[in-house]
């Protein structure tokens, strides 16, 4: 199982100093991302993604509201999410193999175990000949990659993934939007993504979540079947179309009322 809830979540963060204000992050933010499906949640600078994403790994508190993941109310982080960052913050001493089984050790594991099952992922991503690289030897795609490696291998049920592909190049970008879409389809695993891209949302998504001002404005549903299939084919069709513009339009909505 890996079912992941936002309930009733509103955040604030107040800051201190000879200006101190509060910034309303999360306003009663509630959804639930079912077992397995990719929900990727779409929304202009500043209104609130990463603070959704961040609030789901335990990583800040909700000031209101809570998480719950297959029914049970989690605090704080817990192996049963796992997160890939922007940029893979991974460790600079490390390998690839050694930052793969990092969160592994934390776990407890050891060994010949360890070191199968931190290899086994890498193999997942396509870096099974890049394991004694250490970060500095890699493109920004392979970082991504091993992020990713060392998010699977503790076998979360949820996978937080906070645009892990903005900064890369268009190439790179569709090549590992290919590869998420093979894993997830391997893995089964349940992905809350957070976008700026519309073409991304659409593509990897089976529901958007469209927030604004730290509310959620929208969920819209991305009914293409899958696998997704040839993507440059199903980019260029009329049911992408409609539902992007559909994303588009939710976007583009006059602002929510705020109470
Ligand atoms: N630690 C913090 N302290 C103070 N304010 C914060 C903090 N983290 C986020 N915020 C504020 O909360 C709001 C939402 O930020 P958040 O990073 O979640 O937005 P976002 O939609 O992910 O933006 P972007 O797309 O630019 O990454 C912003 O106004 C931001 O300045």
């Amino acid at each position: 199982m890996g079912e992941v809830s936002l309930v009733d979540v509103s955040k604030q963060f107040t800051s201190r100093g000879s200006n101190p204000h509060t910034v309303f992050a999360l306003r009663r933010v509630s959804f639930t991302i079912r077992d397995g499906e990719v929900a990727v949640l779409i929304g202009p600078s500043g209104c609130g993604k990463t603070t959704a994403l961040r609030v789901a790994m335990g990583l800040e508190q909700a000031s209101h509201g809570h998480v719950m993941v297959d029914g049970r109310e989690v605090h704080g982080c817990g192996h049963d999410r796992g997160m890939v960052f922007q940029h893979a913050e991974l460790l600079p001493w490390l390998t690839a193999l050694q930052n793969v089984a990092f969160g592994l050790e934390m776990k407890g594991m050891r060994g010949a175990a360890l070191h199968d099952t931190a290899m086994r992922y890498l193999e997942l991503v396509g870096l099974k000949d890049s394991w004694n690289r250490r970060p500095h030897q890699l493109s920004g795609g392979m970082r991504q990659r091993v992020g990713i490696a060392r998010a699977l291998a503790i076998d979360p049920k949820v996978l937080l993934m906070d645009e892990p592909f903005g900064a890369l190049d268009a190439q790179t970008r569709e090549s590992l939007q290919v590869e998420l879409l093979d894993i997830q389809a391997r893995t089964g695993k349940t992905i809350l993504f957070v976008t700026h891209d519309l073409d991304e949302a659409v593509l990897l998504a089976d529901r958007v979540v469209v927030m604004r001002d730290g509310e959620l404005q929208e969920i819209v549903d991305v009914a293409l079947p899958r696998p997704r299939g040839d993507i440059g084919a199903l980019r260029s069709s009329p049911e992408f179309g409609a539902i992007r513009y559909r994303i588009w339009q939710a976007l583009h909505q006059a602002p929510a009322v705020v109470h």
